[in-house]
């Protein structure tokens, strides 16, 4: 049997995963989100009936082309270009009935230029690779183009720097998922009521994603960093990452037709002698969560942008906070 057990963890028995994994994934509860609280419902803030143009950087990829599809069954305009990192690439995807035209990186500010010209009230929308955050960032600055940066990785450090220097607006995200954002906000929240709380307790992080990803997932990094300050130091180095579709299907429990699109998260804590322990899990099979929540933080920053508003920099807990729940 496959074992997942890095060199350097004690991991327990009865790990979900693990479990799941023996019992062949079928009958196991895959798809569930984390439990997300009972927040305010969709009020006269809430995402409504809206249309503005969106553009979304990256439609070659998975995620571009779910929240270009996205955008337009919630009815916004989309913007036929997009972008990819390649000069020599397929020049037109089909996005329901739009053409959007792809453009490679020399192209890039001369295109978008002209898009700030032609579309005043224009959103970008950000799914491209880690590698190109800053610099993708930095040319929206620069033409004063607000955006919703969905993108991970990247120095997140200089990615708000960018915004704050230029006094653009963006929100700025590695989780889109709505549900799983609640969870993340309740860790905050957690850590910050609890400072310390356990402390001496030791932490496993285990992800599963599709094998193309390529970075560590930035979700695991935010809830790791609620996990620091409530005591328990951690190593990123640690983190056991899966990408290996035969341990996704085996072991994590993985269903076949979602390989290609999931992101499972496993958080298991142990107190110093073993008597106590801890699990926080949020598996998600697809993308749709993540391209519903664009869509509703695209929504959310073009009303910022309208309104003048003054803070300019948000998070999905803000869009969260405004009733855009469920
Ligand atoms: N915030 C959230 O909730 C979520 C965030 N993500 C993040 O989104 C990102 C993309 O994920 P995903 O769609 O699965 O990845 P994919 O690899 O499927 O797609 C990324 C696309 O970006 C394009 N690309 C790379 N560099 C550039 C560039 N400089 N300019 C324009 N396009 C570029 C690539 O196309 P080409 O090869 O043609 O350049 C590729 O098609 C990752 O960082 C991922 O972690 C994913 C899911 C949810
Ligand atoms: O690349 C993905 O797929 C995902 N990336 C985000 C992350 O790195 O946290 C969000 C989710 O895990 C899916």
């Amino acid at each position: 049997m496959l074992s997942l057990r890095p060199p350097h963890t004690t991991f327990p028995r009865t790990s979900p995963w693990l479990r799941w994994g023996r019992l062949g994934g079928a009958a196991a509860p895959h798809c569930l989100s984390a439990a997300a609280p009972a927040l305010a419902p969709e009020t006269a803030a809430g995402p409504g009936s809206v249309s503005f143009p969106i553009l979304v950087n990256g439609c070659t990829g998975n995620m571009g082309l779910s929240v270009a599809e996205a955008a337009v069954h919630r009815g916004l305009h989309l913007v036929p270009v997009s972008f990819s990192s390649r000069e020599k690439v397929k020049r037109t995807i089909q996005v329901e009935q739009t053409d959007i035209r792809i453009y490679g990186p020399s192209a890039r500010e001369d295109v978008l230029s002209s898009v700030a010209d032609e579309f005043p009230d224009v959103i970008v929308v950000d799914y491209t690779a880690p590698d190109s955050v800053n610099s993708n960032a930095e040319l929206y600055c620069k033409l004063g183009l607000p955006f919703v940066m969905g993108t991970t990785g990247g120095n997140q450090q200089l990615l708000y720097k960018s915004v704050q220097d230029s006094k653009n607006y963006a929100l700025i995200s590695p989780q889109m998922g709505k549900q799983v954002v609640a969870f993340l906000a309740i860790m905050r929240i957690f850590a910050e009521q609890f400072p310390g709380a356990f402390s001496g307790y030791h932490l496993e992080v285990l992800e599963s994603h599709q094998a193309s990803k390529k970075d560590t997932s930035g979700t695991a990094k935010d809830v790791i960093a609620s996990f620091e300050k409530l005591g328990v130091p951690y190593d990123m180095n640690r983190m056991v990452k899966i990408r290996d579709p035969d341990q996704q299907l085996e072991m994590v429990g993985v269903p076949k037709e979602h390989i290609e699109g999931h992101a499972f998260h496993l958080y298991h804590l142990t107190s110093p002698d073993d008597s106590v322990s801890f699990e926080f899990q949020h598996n998600v099979c697809g993308r749709s969560i993540y391209a519903e929540g664009t869509i509703d933080a695209a929504i959310f920053l073009h009303r910022k942008v309208q309104s003048k508003d003054c803070k300019r920099i948000y998070s999905m807990e803000d869009v969260l906070r405004e009733g855009y729940m469920p």
